[in-house]
């Protein structure tokens, strides 16, 4: 029996995308299914950015396919996105306004953030960490069917870390896809569902947990890309 609730993946077919000369991603298969927590992990410069960019139909490929469903996206990347004249509530406000959120959720969303305790603050006077924080807010506020995240932790404090991996956990229980774009991955290893290993625009490893080694995903990542330089 099919379910009309569950979105249909997101996917990538032989996507190519260059920039001028530069190859940023070079023949890549991916798909993320919906209710799985999805980590793209790769060095700088490695072709996350640009992935997270054509799985949310934002970058077109340059050769290959993406099927991208009818659902509501929600994502946050590495440069602000906010109204920085706006207060906290604000943006919450407008922002909520332009997707038909529902209030009770963005409030929930704030509280759980702990961005309660800023909303009237100006957002263009935030630390980097609330801002960040906002960000994030903003883009949970339609309560996506898939969020995706680039590099999401980025200067928040080790507590607000630990908080915010364990909402996206329970953001993904509660029947969400959520991808997250990092080249930190052992804050995120007791949540992904799926791993993605890129490098130099390919994918080097592509699997579901129950083939992860058991422990130290952060080392396994790294030995990885190492031995692929080294037979390069
Ligand atoms: N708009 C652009 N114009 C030209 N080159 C670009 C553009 N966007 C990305 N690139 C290049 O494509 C390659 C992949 O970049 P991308 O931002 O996707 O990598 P990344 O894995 O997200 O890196 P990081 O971890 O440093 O954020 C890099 O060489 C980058 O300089």
């Amino acid at each position: 029996m099919v379910d009309d609730a569950t979105p249909a993946p997101i996917e990538l077919r032989a996507v190519r995308k260059r920039y001028g000369r530069l190859v940023a991603v070079d023949g890549v298969d991916l798909t993320v299914e919906p209710g799985t927590f999805h980590c793209l992990v790769g060095p700088n410069g490695s072709g996350k950015t640009t992935l997270l960019r054509m799985l949310l139909g934002l970058t077109e490929p340059s050769a290959g396919e993406v099927s991208v469903p009818d659902v509501s996206l929600g994502t946050a990347f590495q440069r602000p996105s906010h109204y920085e004249d706006l207060t906290v509530a604000e943006n919450l406000e407008v922002f909520g306004a332009l997707s038909g959120a529902d209030p009770d959720w963005s409030d929930a969303v704030l509280e759980r953030l702990g961005l309660d305790v800023v909303s009237g603050r100006i957002a263009g006077d935030l630390s980097g960490g609330y801002s960040r924080k906002l960000d994030l807010a903003l883009a949970l506020c339609k309560e996506p069917a898939y969020l995706l995240l680039d590099e999401p932790l980025g200067d928040l404090d080790d507590v607000t870390k630990r908080r915010l991996v364990e909402f996206l956990g329970e953001y993904r229980d509660a029947g969400h896809g959520v991808v997250v774009s990092t080249h930190n991955l052992e804050q995120f290893a007791d949540h992904v569902d799926r791993l993605t290993l890129v490098h130099e625009g390919r994918v080097l490893y592509d699997e579901p947990r129950e083939s992860f080694p058991a422990r130290d995903l952060q080392t396994f990542y790294v030995e990885r890309v190492l031995s692929a330089v080294e037979s390069e």
